[in-house]
Protein backbone atom coordinates (compact mmCIF):
# COMPACT_ATOMS: atom_id res chain seq x y z
CA UNK A 1 0.00 0.00 0.00
CA UNK A 2 1.34 3.30 -0.98
CA UNK A 3 0.42 6.38 1.44
CA UNK A 4 0.71 10.27 0.23
CA UNK A 5 0.06 13.13 2.67
CA UNK A 6 -1.23 15.90 0.83
CA UNK A 7 -0.98 19.57 1.86
CA UNK A 8 -5.22 19.37 1.64
CA UNK A 9 -8.04 18.25 -0.11
CA UNK A 10 -7.89 20.29 -3.50
CA UNK A 11 -4.35 19.03 -3.57
CA UNK A 12 -5.21 15.53 -3.11
CA UNK A 13 -8.07 15.82 -5.66
CA UNK A 14 -5.54 16.77 -8.13
CA UNK A 15 -3.37 14.12 -7.49
CA UNK A 16 -5.73 11.75 -8.20
CA UNK A 17 -7.31 13.23 -11.42
CA UNK A 18 -4.10 13.39 -12.89
CA UNK A 19 -3.64 9.59 -11.92
CA UNK A 20 -7.12 9.21 -13.80
CA UNK A 21 -6.05 11.40 -16.45
CA UNK A 22 -2.80 9.17 -17.12
CA UNK A 23 -4.74 6.32 -16.97
CA UNK A 24 -7.25 7.57 -19.82
CA UNK A 25 -4.16 8.43 -21.92
CA UNK A 26 -3.08 5.01 -21.55
CA UNK A 27 -6.11 3.15 -22.22
CA UNK A 28 -9.38 5.61 -23.37
CA UNK A 29 -11.90 3.15 -22.68
CA UNK A 30 -10.76 2.16 -19.15
CA UNK A 31 -13.69 1.71 -16.80
CA UNK A 32 -13.25 3.92 -13.80
CA UNK A 33 -15.29 3.34 -10.77
CA UNK A 34 -16.69 6.15 -9.21
CA UNK A 35 -17.59 7.02 -5.39
CA UNK A 36 -19.86 9.10 -4.22
CA UNK A 37 -19.65 11.36 -0.71
CA UNK A 38 -18.13 14.57 -0.11
CA UNK A 39 -14.92 13.72 -0.64
CA UNK A 40 -14.21 12.66 -3.85
CA UNK A 41 -15.09 15.86 -5.54
CA UNK A 42 -12.42 18.36 -5.67
CA UNK A 43 -11.02 15.05 -7.67
CA UNK A 44 -14.23 15.64 -10.18
CA UNK A 45 -13.70 18.95 -10.39
CA UNK A 46 -10.16 18.53 -11.37
CA UNK A 47 -10.99 15.45 -14.24
CA UNK A 48 -13.33 18.20 -15.11
CA UNK A 49 -10.99 20.77 -15.98
CA UNK A 50 -8.19 18.59 -17.63
CA UNK A 51 -10.98 17.63 -19.95
CA UNK A 52 -12.36 21.57 -20.66
CA UNK A 53 -8.24 22.27 -21.05
CA UNK A 54 -8.06 19.65 -23.41
CA UNK A 55 -5.29 17.94 -21.20
CA UNK A 56 -6.94 14.75 -21.71
CA UNK A 57 -10.17 13.12 -23.63
CA UNK A 58 -12.08 11.18 -21.84
CA UNK A 59 -14.74 10.63 -24.57
CA UNK A 60 -14.36 6.84 -24.12
CA UNK A 61 -13.81 6.77 -20.36
CA UNK A 62 -16.54 4.28 -18.82
CA UNK A 63 -17.73 4.91 -15.20
CA UNK A 64 -19.42 2.54 -12.81
CA UNK A 65 -21.04 2.88 -8.98
CA UNK A 66 -19.77 1.62 -5.82
CA UNK A 67 -22.89 1.56 -4.19
CA UNK A 68 -27.00 2.88 -4.05
CA UNK A 69 -29.44 3.20 -2.06
CA UNK A 70 -32.60 0.57 -2.07
CA UNK A 71 -36.04 2.06 -2.73
CA UNK A 72 -34.94 5.65 -3.63
CA UNK A 73 -36.17 6.39 -7.22
CA UNK A 74 -33.69 6.46 -9.70
CA UNK A 75 -33.92 9.91 -10.62
CA UNK A 76 -34.40 11.01 -6.57
CA UNK A 77 -31.58 13.82 -6.42
CA UNK A 78 -29.76 11.70 -3.83
CA UNK A 79 -30.05 8.17 -5.35
CA UNK A 80 -26.01 7.82 -6.24
CA UNK A 81 -27.00 7.25 -9.77
CA UNK A 82 -28.39 10.64 -9.85
CA UNK A 83 -25.50 11.67 -7.79
CA UNK A 84 -23.04 9.80 -10.31
CA UNK A 85 -24.97 11.50 -13.40
CA UNK A 86 -25.06 14.91 -12.22
CA UNK A 87 -21.20 15.00 -10.39
CA UNK A 88 -19.26 12.59 -13.01
CA UNK A 89 -21.04 11.60 -16.16
CA UNK A 90 -21.99 15.45 -17.07
CA UNK A 91 -19.11 17.21 -16.02
CA UNK A 92 -16.98 14.96 -18.01
CA UNK A 93 -19.44 15.57 -21.02
CA UNK A 94 -20.15 11.76 -20.91
CA UNK A 95 -23.59 10.59 -22.30
CA UNK A 96 -25.74 7.81 -19.37
CA UNK A 97 -24.50 5.26 -21.92
CA UNK A 98 -21.32 5.13 -20.38
CA UNK A 99 -22.01 4.61 -17.27
CA UNK A 100 -23.38 1.33 -15.06
CA UNK A 101 -24.60 0.93 -11.90
CA UNK A 102 -26.74 -1.61 -9.53
CA UNK A 103 -30.59 -0.57 -9.73
CA UNK A 104 -31.51 -0.27 -6.26
CA UNK A 105 -35.18 -0.03 -7.07
CA UNK A 106 -35.28 -3.89 -8.54
CA UNK A 107 -38.37 -5.83 -7.27
CA UNK A 108 -35.57 -8.53 -6.79
CA UNK A 109 -33.00 -7.08 -5.43
CA UNK A 110 -30.86 -9.72 -4.35
CA UNK A 111 -30.76 -10.26 -8.00
CA UNK A 112 -29.81 -7.44 -8.97
CA UNK A 113 -27.14 -7.36 -6.74
CA UNK A 114 -25.80 -10.42 -8.41
CA UNK A 115 -26.45 -9.03 -12.12
CA UNK A 116 -24.34 -5.78 -11.21
CA UNK A 117 -21.25 -8.55 -9.51
CA UNK A 118 -21.34 -10.25 -13.39
CA UNK A 119 -21.61 -6.86 -15.10
CA UNK A 120 -18.44 -5.55 -13.78
CA UNK A 121 -16.10 -8.47 -15.00
CA UNK A 122 -17.81 -8.85 -18.26
CA UNK A 123 -17.08 -5.31 -18.72
CA UNK A 124 -13.75 -6.20 -18.66
CA UNK A 125 -12.98 -5.43 -14.94
CA UNK A 126 -12.46 -2.20 -13.21
CA UNK A 127 -9.47 -0.28 -14.17
CA UNK A 128 -10.00 2.26 -11.14
CA UNK A 129 -11.68 2.23 -8.05
CA UNK A 130 -12.07 5.54 -6.26
CA UNK A 131 -13.25 4.99 -2.44
CA UNK A 132 -13.99 7.68 0.16
CA UNK A 133 -14.11 6.09 3.92
CA UNK A 134 -16.90 6.11 6.36
CA UNK A 135 -15.93 7.28 10.03
CA UNK A 136 -16.59 3.91 10.77
CA UNK A 137 -14.23 2.63 8.78
CA UNK A 138 -16.43 1.61 5.65
CA UNK A 139 -16.04 1.65 2.22
CA UNK A 140 -18.86 1.48 -0.49
CA UNK A 141 -21.38 0.68 2.04
CA UNK A 142 -19.37 -2.00 3.74
CA UNK A 143 -20.31 -1.50 6.91
CA UNK A 144 -18.01 -3.30 10.23
CA UNK A 145 -18.24 -7.18 9.82
CA UNK A 146 -18.75 -7.22 6.31
CA UNK A 147 -17.16 -10.80 5.44
CA UNK A 148 -13.72 -9.45 3.43
CA UNK A 149 -14.77 -11.93 0.87
CA UNK A 150 -18.05 -10.45 0.01
CA UNK A 151 -19.78 -9.81 -3.11
CA UNK A 152 -22.36 -7.15 -4.48
CA UNK A 153 -25.62 -7.75 -2.31
CA UNK A 154 -27.93 -5.54 0.05
CA UNK A 155 -26.52 -4.18 3.32
CA UNK A 156 -28.17 -2.43 6.65
CA UNK A 157 -26.52 0.85 7.45
CA UNK A 158 -25.37 1.46 10.58
CA UNK A 159 -27.19 4.43 12.85
CA UNK A 160 -23.43 6.28 12.91
CA UNK A 161 -23.62 6.13 8.95
CA UNK A 162 -26.93 6.97 8.50
CA UNK A 163 -26.44 10.00 11.00
CA UNK A 164 -23.47 11.16 8.52
CA UNK A 165 -25.41 10.55 5.55
CA UNK A 166 -28.53 12.95 6.50
CA UNK A 167 -26.82 16.13 5.32
CA UNK A 168 -27.70 14.68 1.82
CA UNK A 169 -31.40 14.07 2.94
CA UNK A 170 -32.24 18.46 4.64
CA UNK A 171 -30.52 17.03 7.70
CA UNK A 172 -33.42 14.31 8.12
CA UNK A 173 -32.27 10.90 8.95
CA UNK A 174 -35.48 9.52 8.88
CA UNK A 175 -35.46 10.40 4.83
CA UNK A 176 -32.27 7.97 4.95
CA UNK A 177 -32.70 4.47 3.59
CA UNK A 178 -32.00 2.29 6.09
CA UNK A 179 -31.06 -0.76 2.79
CA UNK A 180 -28.15 -0.44 0.37
CA UNK A 181 -26.82 -2.37 -2.34
CA UNK A 182 -22.99 -1.96 -2.24
CA UNK A 183 -20.06 -4.01 -4.43
CA UNK A 184 -18.81 -6.47 -1.91
CA UNK A 185 -15.16 -5.92 -0.31
CA UNK A 186 -14.33 -9.12 -2.89
CA UNK A 187 -15.63 -7.32 -5.72
CA UNK A 188 -13.70 -4.01 -4.75
CA UNK A 189 -10.52 -5.99 -5.06
CA UNK A 190 -10.93 -7.19 -8.34
CA UNK A 191 -10.06 -3.62 -9.50
CA UNK A 192 -6.96 -2.92 -11.11
CA UNK A 193 -5.93 -0.19 -8.89
CA UNK A 194 -7.65 0.87 -6.16
CA UNK A 195 -7.40 4.74 -4.81
CA UNK A 196 -8.78 5.95 -1.11
CA UNK A 197 -8.76 9.41 -0.73
CA UNK A 198 -9.32 10.62 2.80
CA UNK A 199 -9.72 14.29 4.09
CA UNK A 200 -10.04 16.04 7.77
CA UNK A 201 -9.36 15.11 10.77
CA UNK A 202 -12.85 13.43 11.37
CA UNK A 203 -11.14 10.62 9.02
CA UNK A 204 -8.03 10.32 11.37
CA UNK A 205 -9.24 7.83 13.13
CA UNK A 206 -10.65 5.40 10.36
CA UNK A 207 -7.76 5.90 8.39
CA UNK A 208 -4.96 5.13 10.92
CA UNK A 209 -6.54 1.35 11.54
CA UNK A 210 -6.59 1.52 7.61
CA UNK A 211 -3.28 1.80 7.15
CA UNK A 212 -1.51 0.69 10.13
CA UNK A 213 -4.00 -1.72 12.01
CA UNK A 214 -4.71 -5.14 11.58
CA UNK A 215 -6.62 -6.52 8.36
CA UNK A 216 -10.17 -6.89 10.15
CA UNK A 217 -13.42 -7.35 9.24
CA UNK A 218 -13.89 -4.65 11.59
CA UNK A 219 -12.47 -2.03 10.03
CA UNK A 220 -13.57 -3.06 5.85
CA UNK A 221 -11.40 -0.72 4.55
CA UNK A 222 -8.53 -2.24 6.17
CA UNK A 223 -9.00 -4.96 3.24
CA UNK A 224 -6.87 -2.13 1.22
CA UNK A 225 -3.75 -3.80 2.52
CA UNK A 226 -4.75 -7.40 0.65
CA UNK A 227 -4.59 -5.37 -2.62
CA UNK A 228 -1.41 -5.53 -4.73
CA UNK A 229 -2.00 -2.13 -6.10
CA UNK A 230 -3.93 0.28 -3.46
CA UNK A 231 -3.33 3.96 -2.97
CA UNK A 232 -4.50 6.01 0.09
CA UNK A 233 -3.97 9.67 -0.04
CA UNK A 234 -5.18 11.50 2.43
CA UNK A 235 -4.43 15.51 3.60
CA UNK A 236 -2.56 16.72 6.74
CA UNK A 237 -5.21 16.45 9.12
CA UNK A 238 -6.39 12.71 8.08
CA UNK A 239 -2.65 11.67 8.30
CA UNK A 240 -2.22 13.11 12.23
CA UNK A 241 -3.03 9.90 13.92
CA UNK A 242 -0.65 8.00 11.68
CA UNK A 243 2.73 6.98 13.06
CA UNK A 244 4.65 6.35 10.13
CA UNK A 245 3.60 9.71 8.45
CA UNK A 246 7.53 10.96 8.09
CA UNK A 247 8.05 7.28 6.56
CA UNK A 248 5.25 7.29 4.05
CA UNK A 249 6.18 11.42 3.71
CA UNK A 250 10.17 10.74 2.72
CA UNK A 251 8.85 7.73 0.65
CA UNK A 252 6.57 9.84 -1.64
CA UNK A 253 9.52 12.37 -1.67
CA UNK A 254 11.89 10.60 -3.32
CA UNK A 255 9.11 8.61 -5.41
CA UNK A 256 10.55 8.58 -9.28
CA UNK A 257 8.70 10.77 -11.19
CA UNK A 258 8.06 8.51 -13.84
CA UNK A 259 6.15 5.72 -11.43
CA UNK A 260 2.87 8.00 -11.37
CA UNK A 261 0.42 6.65 -8.33
N1 LIG B 1 -21.25 5.12 0.44
C1 LIG B 1 -20.54 6.33 0.67
C2 LIG B 1 -19.05 6.01 0.73
O1 LIG B 1 -18.61 5.55 -0.52
C3 LIG B 1 -18.30 7.26 1.16
O2 LIG B 1 -16.92 6.97 1.18
C4 LIG B 1 -18.77 7.70 2.52
C5 LIG B 1 -17.99 8.89 3.05
O3 LIG B 1 -18.53 10.09 2.58
P1 LIG B 1 -17.82 11.48 2.71
O4 LIG B 1 -16.75 11.50 1.69
O5 LIG B 1 -18.89 12.49 2.40
O6 LIG B 1 -17.30 11.59 4.10
O7 LIG B 1 -20.13 8.05 2.38
C6 LIG B 1 -21.01 7.02 1.94
O8 LIG B 1 -21.24 6.14 2.97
Amino acid sequence: MEVVIVQDAQAGGELIAEAMAALLRRKPGALLGVATGSTPLPIYEALAAKVRAGAVDASRARICQLDEYVGLPADHPESYRSVVLRQVVEPLGLTPDSFMGPDGTAEDVQAACEAYDRALPAAGGVDLQLLGIGTDGHIGFNEPCSSLASRTRIKTLTEQTRVDNARFFDGDIEQVPHHVITQGIGTILEARHLVLLATGEGKADAVAQTVEGPVSALVPASALQLHPHATVVVDEAAASKLKLADYFRHTYANKPAWQGL
